[in-house]
């Protein structure tokens, strides 16, 4: 007979959590580093009384809003690579469905969470009870379901036994580089109390081991002849690269072969921006270098990426009649992108492997990586002496607002300073091993394009969801995750109102993060897009019912929170904030008043976005045949 411990659900869900491990590369570490909460009355006196009582080693952290602290989980273990993760419990009802975006996000980013939206009761005796929905023809659904489409596993636990199956299938999932995702257990929230004879086998120390998958024979073989026949390959380097640690090898692989790297959101500072064959981010939020490597590529090489609208130009980056495709990555559903050559396997074995049989080979890119990466760094230099002046100027993002409009928010923010002169600035003044975290609005195009990691693994865009808000909650995972480095969250004026709550969470565990706010009062991106396919400026920019531009004052709001504040319009006095802002314990916020449209526009990308095919306006006619006449060169499927 084995031997049993009576325990609550909620109990064992805990004691479970602090024996599971994660084992790569012959490292062996404890998986799952603590657990977000914010309690309510479905989970405080189950989850809360379990974690009250013996939390084991797990960190318990107050989240201020679901949403904030699953994705402060999500960048933890974004910055981890995936071999640690956190927990987020909330409780039923309004706060489960807080974290449906995060888990939606992590889902987007292949990142594992484990979320634990407490559910409604098994056994139905004070239903409804508070929050619960009533549906009139179906009795099993809850506000959880709305888990199933945003997580990789979902389970709902009725009886406290259920829970062991369930979380052992949770774990595999998060811990498969193939699958990695968040993994949603919804337990009802009696269960969470209710005690069971739980064998004690189920709480032995449990290790997940992550085996590097080699490609075969036949895919390598298969492979090497395809690089061969290449004149000029290029290799698009995705999150798959990064979280295998494949940085090295790619440098080796990239060096020897003279074949350029093109970077995505998730795949960027796996080489590092010095590296001279590295030209940068690709495709819609590209460098003119990429995309130029890009246009002339025989093969594109795509290892660890999923090939997003964004890395291809939603499928016309790419010249189908000379280009084929190789595919490297661990799912092998994302190995069929563009009806490539197939190579199921770990990113960096895969290049290894390549790298043996490959000898010899150069490809006939010659100098051409050398210069075009120089022009690009002499644009940059450019975008960095963006000079505003009040009679004749022309914005990167130009046609749309008239000159007396960009006087109009000079005057109403006060400021002449341009965003991506504040952004490579930003840059040139932080430390080199500081995070930069973004996600929406315009910043996303000057991360890519602009911010130069000098540090592997020194970069979170994250732009699997773009979901606005990531941006301050993510700066405290990422700081969890690193807490001796500085993390800077790049966030605009509409992503900083959307959510900042975490704000204060880093205020009141003592993990300092720095917002970096960029304030052009409006949802600047969004405005461009609008104006760029033939539409007015309509309900995008921050004015009031009388047409005047909002000025507001986050420094106060966050001054207010207890984070050390700066404001400024320009340089000097932005080296002079960041400067001061490093030498602070407390978490800080630098409020920068940017002029619109001097964020970085594209050099070369395209979108496929929805414009209206039909209406009055002859601009937006226009801008309806444009894309029907580009969408004739794009890839089908
Ligand atoms: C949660 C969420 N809602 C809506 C959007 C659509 N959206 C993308 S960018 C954007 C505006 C961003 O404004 P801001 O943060 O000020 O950045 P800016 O574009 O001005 O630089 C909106 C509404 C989104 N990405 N995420
Ligand atoms: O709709 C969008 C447009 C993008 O430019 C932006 O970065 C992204 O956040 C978004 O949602
Ligand atoms: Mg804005």
């Amino acid at each position: 007979m084995s031997r049993t411990i009576r325990l609550t659900t909620a109990q064992a869900l805990i004691k479970f959590l602090n024996q599971q491990y994660i084992s790569i590369d012959g490292i062996e570490k404890p998986f799952v580093k603590g657990i977000f909460n914010v309690f309510g009355h479905g989970n405080v006196l189950g989850i809360g009384q379990a974690l009250e009582q013996d939390p084991g080693h797990l960190e318990v952290i107050q989240g201020k809003n679901e949403q904030g602290m699953a994705h402060a989980a999500m960048a933890f273990s974004k910055q981890k690579l995936r071999t640690e993760i956190f927990g987020v419990t909330a409780s039923a009802g309004p706060g489960s469905a807080n974290m449906i975006t995060a888990a939606a996000t992590a889902y987007a980013n292949n990142i594992p969470v484990l979320f634990l939206p407490a559910d409604t009761f098994a056994t139905r005796q004070p239903d409804p009870v508070l929050q619960q929905l009533e549906f009139d023809t179906n009795g099993a659904m809850t506000t959880n379901d709305g888990f199933k489409a945003v997580s990789r596993y979902w389970d709902r636990v009725q009886r406290p036994e259920q829970l062991m199956s369930s979380l052992i299938r949770a774990f595999e999932v998060m811990t498969n580089p193939a699958t990695a995702g968040p993994a949603t257990v919804c337990i009802s929230q009696d269960v969470e109390g209710e005690a069971y004879d739980f064998d004690l086998e189920f709480f032995k120390k449990r290790v997940h081991f992550v085996d590097r998958r080699v490609p075969t024979e036949r895919e390598l073989l298969a492979a090497t002849e395809r690089i061969k026949a290449s004149k000029r390959p290029v290799i698009i380097v995705g999150g798959g690269a990064r979280y295998s640690e494949a940085g090295e090898s790619l440098k080796k692989f990239s060096a020897e072969f003279n074949i350029p790297l093109v970077e995505t959101p998730a795949g960027k500072s796996t080489v590092t921006a010095d590296f001279s064959n590295n030209l940068g981010g690709t495709g819609i939020l590209g460098t003119s270098a990429s995309n130029k490597a890009i246009d002339a590529a025989d093969l594109i090489i795509g290892i660890g990426t999923r090939y997003s609208d964004f890395t291809t130009s939603s499928k016309t980056a790419f010249n189908y009649d000379q280009t084929k495709f190789l595919n490297i990555n661990v799912s092998r559903p994302q190995t069929y992108k563009f009806d490539a050559l197939q190579v199921v396997g770990d990113a960096r074995e895969s290049i290894d492997a390549l790298y043996q049989r490959l000898t010899g080979y150069q490809s006939e890119f010659g100098d051409n990586l050398a210069t075009w990466k120089a022009e690009w760094l002499v644009e940059r230099e450019r975008l960095h002496n963006i000079n505003f002046n009040r009679e004749s100027f022309t914005p990167e993002i130009s046609g749309q607002f008239t000159q007396d409009i960009m006087n109009e928010y000079a005057d109403a923010l006060n400021t002449e300073f341009a965003q991506t002169d504040a952004f490579i600035t930003i840059n040139d003044t932080v430390a080199p091993d500081s995070i930069p975290i973004a996600s929406a609005g315009s910043l996303p195009g000057d991360m890519q394009r602009l911010w130069n990691p000098v540090v592997p693994n020194a970069y979170d865009l994250e732009y699997g969801y773009s979901c606005m808000g990531y941006e301050v909650s993510g700066a405290l995972g990422a700081k969890i995750a690193n807490p001796n480095r500085e993390i800077y969250a790049m966030v605009g004026d509409g992503s900083f109102l959307m959510l900042h709550s975490e704000l204060i969470t880093s205020m009141q565990y003592g993990y300092k993060i720095n917002v970096m706010l960029f304030d052009n009062s409006g949802f600047g991106c969004i405005n461009n897009l609008q104006m760029g396919n033939g539409s007015g400026s309509f309900n995008c920019e921050f004015r009031t019912i009388d047409n005047q531009i909002m000025a507001i004052d986050y420094a106060k709001v966050a001054e207010g929170y207890g984070a050390k504040v700066y404001r400024v319009a320009n340089r000097k006095e932005l080296i002079a904030a960041i400067e001061d802002a490093k030498t602070q314990t407390v978490s800080t916020l630098i409020d920068i008043k940017v002029l619109p449209k001097t964020m970085t526009d594209g050099y070369g990308g395209w979108w496929h976005v929805g414009v209206a095919e039909v209406s009055e306006k002859e601009s937006i006619k226009e801008a309806f045949k444009a894309k029907e006449e580009k969408l004739k060169q794009a890839w089908k499927y």
